[in-house]
């Protein structure tokens, strides 16, 4: 869909970063709230902004698209200033728009055709109308569509211009299950036709199934920047063992096992982070001990994990 027939060569695509940023620092009446954050974005890459609220995502993807100036720092987007050049950044950069910047009155198809009157080589709406299943919804009025239609038609104006970059903050905020999930195929055809995406989430489950590395930013600053596996390793080991003991457990014993993460009792219930070998340790221990383990548990850390440990680890 996107791009597709727009006349970009995907041969031509080199694996320089497309978005560059570099020591970013933004205040707000003398209070950073950006400090320093460094990232690059490859060409073709889905690359995730987490962190929790009021971390400066939002203020850091609006540097980006140059709707904000840097205090300090330098941003580039596919070798152009954000801010300088802000015409030419808006022909290859799309953005997710706020509610505000749509007249209440516009109707579903004037607001398709208007957006693509802006792009020298706008895509088809037709076909990103259909993929995001807002067809039924040409007529209506803006002011009068769900919370869910209004998030798609945002998605197709932020795609409409065929641009090479997209900004998406909170992409299917407000979306029902099934919406998010045919968003996120949305998401990855546009990908797979060479576009690269910048995507501000809370979702851990977005993150993790979309993206190809994250930046976690709290407070202002990248706590972690790595792929979503990556970050699950490095932050709370790879394998998570709950279970409800028959009896106490000496605590020494819990934290001298090898490669272990973290220890979290609740309930009477231990939650061990570590690796396989954690595992077969306390294993053993309980055999050791003719200790039973009740409503034992054993998975693979989440991004939701590693996520709680990033931003705690910084607080
Ligand atoms: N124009 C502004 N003037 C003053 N403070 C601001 C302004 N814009 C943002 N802030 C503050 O800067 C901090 C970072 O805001 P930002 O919106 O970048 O965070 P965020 O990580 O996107 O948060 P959220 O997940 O809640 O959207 C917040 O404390 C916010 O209140």
């Amino acid at each position: 869909m996107c791009r597709t027939g727009s006349g970009r060569d995907p041969r031509a695509m080199t694996t320089h970063p497309v978005i560059e940023v570099s020591g970013l620092r933004k205040s707000y009446g003398g209070r950073a709230v950006v400090d320093g954050v460094t990232f690059a974005v490859e060409e073709g890459e889905i690359f995730g902004i987490l962190g929790p609220n009021g971390a400066g995502k939002t203020t850091t993807v609006e540097c980006v698209e140059g709707l904000r100036t840097p205090d300090e720092g330098r941003v580039r987007v596919a070798g152009l200033d954000p801010v300088a050049d802000h015409e030419q950044v808006s022909r290859v950069l799309g953005a997710q728009l706020q509610q505000s910047e749509l007249q209440a009155k516009i109707t579903v198809r004037e607001a398709l055709e208007l957006y693509a009157s802006f792009y020298p080589h706008p895509a088809d709406w037709r076909p990103l109308a259909e993929r995001l299943d807002i067809t039924g919804q040409l007529t209506a009025r803006f002011g009068k569509l769900s919370g869910g239609r209004k998030q798609r038609l945002f998605i197709a104006l932020a795609l409409i211009g065929n641009p090479r970059v997209v900004v998406l903050d909170e992409l299917t905020t407000g979306l029902d299950p099934r919406a998010r999930r045919d968003t996120w195929r949305l998401i990855e055809d546009v990908r797979g036709n060479g576009v690269t995406v910048l995507l501000v989430t809370h979702f851990m489950e977005e993150a993790q199934r979309l993206c190809d590395r994250i930046a976690v930013i709290d407070k202002g600053r990248i706590a972690a920047l790595d792929t979503p596996a990556g970050l699950i390793r490095r932050a709370s080991g790879s394998t998570v063992i709950s279970f409800t003991p028959s009896a106490p457990l000496d605590e020494d014993e819990l934290q001298a096992l090898p490669a272990l993460a973290s220890v979290a009792h609740k309930d009477g219930r231990i939650t061990l982070a570590g690796t396989d070998e954690t595992v077969n340790a306390v294993i053993s221990l309980l055999a050791r001990q003719h200790i039973t383990a009740h409503q034992l548990r054993v998975t693979d850390a989440t991004l939701d994990d590693a996520f709680l440990d990033l931003t705690e680890a910084s607080a």
